[in-house]
């Protein structure tokens, strides 16, 4: 079981604190339904209990109060720790993970994984905490049924047994289900968030929207129909729990007096015991589904958790360690480099590449070619964040391969086409705000937003507001190798001048190794080569003298 591996990971001596607790809490529990019973018999038998029975009674309910209040609170926290420290690990591996990694685990399995799921063990934890309790609270009700009649002992294991087997049975094939309907809530998700992005699609084009309500209720369907098969999990645990004990209440009321000698007096005794003993049993069954949906969302956060794992990561200082050694590069040679966009049919697949080139400090690199012919694969697989299938890539001539190429990546700022805005300067904790408010002026953008308090004051803003903003951010950076990839789609006529004759050759001048996919021909002039690409491979090279000022 999952679960139980997972608490496993705790504190030894947390773990120890908290089962003592709880063993302690039990066996009180148990002396309790004990002292009951035996009042019980005194009192049928015309007796009056003793004081020291009161004052036992009393004892036993203060430690069995006492234990079980602090061993909650403190397997409460144990758990919640446990659990924070489950989802930091995920989120951290998948940051330090490849691209690529984080694109095939899947953004609905992630945001499930990550709050869903930890939030439903969050409630699941404590009433297992409980059943342990209720577990120790059988095991002494056991003791003390042995002791009063072996025969029905025997009676209550005989039909615990012919309960497990049904338990067993039952779990199997809901667990089933339940793997399919947490694949299936995943799936539920990522509808969802296109319906949140495609928001204004959807609204413009009602086809499209009906559309895609079609399918969205096909998956609600789908999820319900488990829902419900699931919720079949809870009725059929309780019709269980019922035959177990109408059989094994049956055989003793009705066959001990007349069947086994010396069991007719004290079936009066033996019937509220084996009540007792059926109690926690039946606690434990009932809340078993809850615990089978909390392990099978805790084997899927651990798969995500061991793919991310398996996959490798690079923490940030190892990262930062590596760039030490390219900081001060003259030349990036790109040697045949290749990465493909995977499709189901090999037609349907993209290649970038075999892209050779060798880029320069201090140059700006302007790429070009139509809609599709692999410019941003080519910048993605050019600054490390696709990985080079074939072909080499050497920093003033020596190979960076490997866990290399997260050193590589450092030497990079980008804005990519599908750029994300982040409201603060991560990273940058230290800007000076009065030199981030500068550049928000010439940026165009006074009066639209400001830099306080460590973050921007706006961020809906227009794309190219937006691109502005990141472009602040990325000049921030300092880095030695700039990417934009389309940055001046969105820009207007005045500010794509400023782009193209005034940032770009002032980070040229800095020493900057500049690479910007561009359609904006009228500047092509302005660049130190032109690289055309097509079907994702270089077709030229050219300098942009070849080009004259319009
Ligand atoms: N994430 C992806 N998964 C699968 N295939 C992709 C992915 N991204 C791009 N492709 C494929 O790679 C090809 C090249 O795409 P890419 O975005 O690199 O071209 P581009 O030259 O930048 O295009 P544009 O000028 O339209 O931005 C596309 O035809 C597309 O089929």
């Amino acid at each position: 079981m999952a679960i139980a591996t997972f608490i496993g990971g705790a504190d030894r001596r947390q773990l120890w604190i908290m089962g003592s607790l709880t063993v302690l809490a039990g066996m009180a529990n148990a002396a309790l339904v004990v002292m009951i019973n035996d009042v019980t018999a005194l009192v049928a038998g015309g007796d009056r209990p003793s004081l020291w029975i009161w004052v036992g009674f009393a004892i036993a309910f203060l430690i069995y109060y006492q234990c079980n209040t602090f061993g909650l609170l403190h397997s409460n926290a144990l758990i919640e720790h446990l659990l924070n420290r489950l989802r930091l690990d995920v989120v951290d591996k998948l940051r330090q993970s490849e691209l690529l990694v984080a694109d095939r685990v899947g953004r609905g399995s992630l945001y499930s994984m990550v709050s869903h799921e930890t939030n439903h063990l969050s409630v699941t934890f404590p009433l297992l905490v409980d059943s342990f309790q209720q577990t120790v609270l059988l095991v002494f009700s056991l003791i003390y049924l042995l002791y009063l009649s072996p025969a029905a002992f025997a009676v209550f294991l005989l039909a615990v047994g012919v309960g497990i087997m049904g338990y067993v049975a039952i779990n199997r094939r809901f667990r089933v289900t339940l793997n399919i309907l947490g694949q299936r809530q995943n799936r539920m998700l990522d509808a969802i968030d296109s319906v949140i992005l495609g928001a204004k699609e959807l609204r413009l084009h009602s086809a499209r929207g009906a559309a895609v309500e079609k399918a969205y209720r096909r998956l609600s369907r789908a999820c319900e129909s488990l829902l419900v098969a699931s919720g079949e999990h809870w009725a059929e645990m309780i019709l269980l729990t019922s035959f177990v004990t109408y059989l094994m209440l049956g055989v003793v009321a009705f066959a001990f007096p007349h069947f086994i000698t010396g069991q007719s007096l004290i079936v009066f005794q033996l019937v509220p015991v084996l009540l007792f003993c059926i109690g926690p049993l039946a606690k434990i069954v009932a809340q078993s589904p809850m615990f089978l949906r909390a392990d099978v969302g805790l084997e899927g956060i651990l798969h995500v958790q061991r793919q991310l794992a398996a996959a490798g990561s690079i923490a940030p200082a190892e990262a930062r360690a590596l760039a030490e050694a390219y900081t001060d590069f003259r030349t990036i040679a790109y040697d045949g480099i290749t990465f493909t966009h995977q499709a189901e049919t090999p037609e349907d697949s993209f290649t970038a590449g075999p892209l050779t080139l060798t880029l320069t400090r201090g140059e700006l690199i302007f790429i070009v070619g139509g809609n599709g012919s692999g410019k941003s694969t080519a910048m993605k697989l050019m600054c490390g964040l696709y990985p080079a299938k074939q072909g080499v890539i050497r920093v003033d001539g020596d190979v960076v391969a490997g866990r290399a190429i997260a050193g590589l990546r450092e030497l990079f700022s980008a804005i990519f086409v599908d750029f994300h805005l982040f409201d603060r300067l991560y990273g940058l904790e230290n800007a000076d705000p009065l030199t981030v408010n500068r550049l928000i002026d010439e940026m165009g953008l006074a009066g639209k937003v400001r830099f306080e308090n460590g973050r921007f004051t706006r961020l809906h803003l227009s794309t190219g507001q937006r691109k502005r903003l990141a472009l602040i951010a990325a000049l921030l950076e300092d880095r030695p190798i700039y990417l934009f990839d389309e940055w001046s789609a969105e820009q207007d006529i005045h500010f794509r001048k400023t782009f193209y004759e005034t940032i770009l050759p002032s980070l040229r001048k800095k020493g900057k190794l500049v690479i910007a996919v561009t359609h904006d021909e009228r500047y092509w002039h302005l660049a130190d080569r032109v690289v055309k690409l097509d079907l994702g491979s270089i077709v030229w090279d050219r300098p942009g003298e070849h080009w004259s000022a319009p």
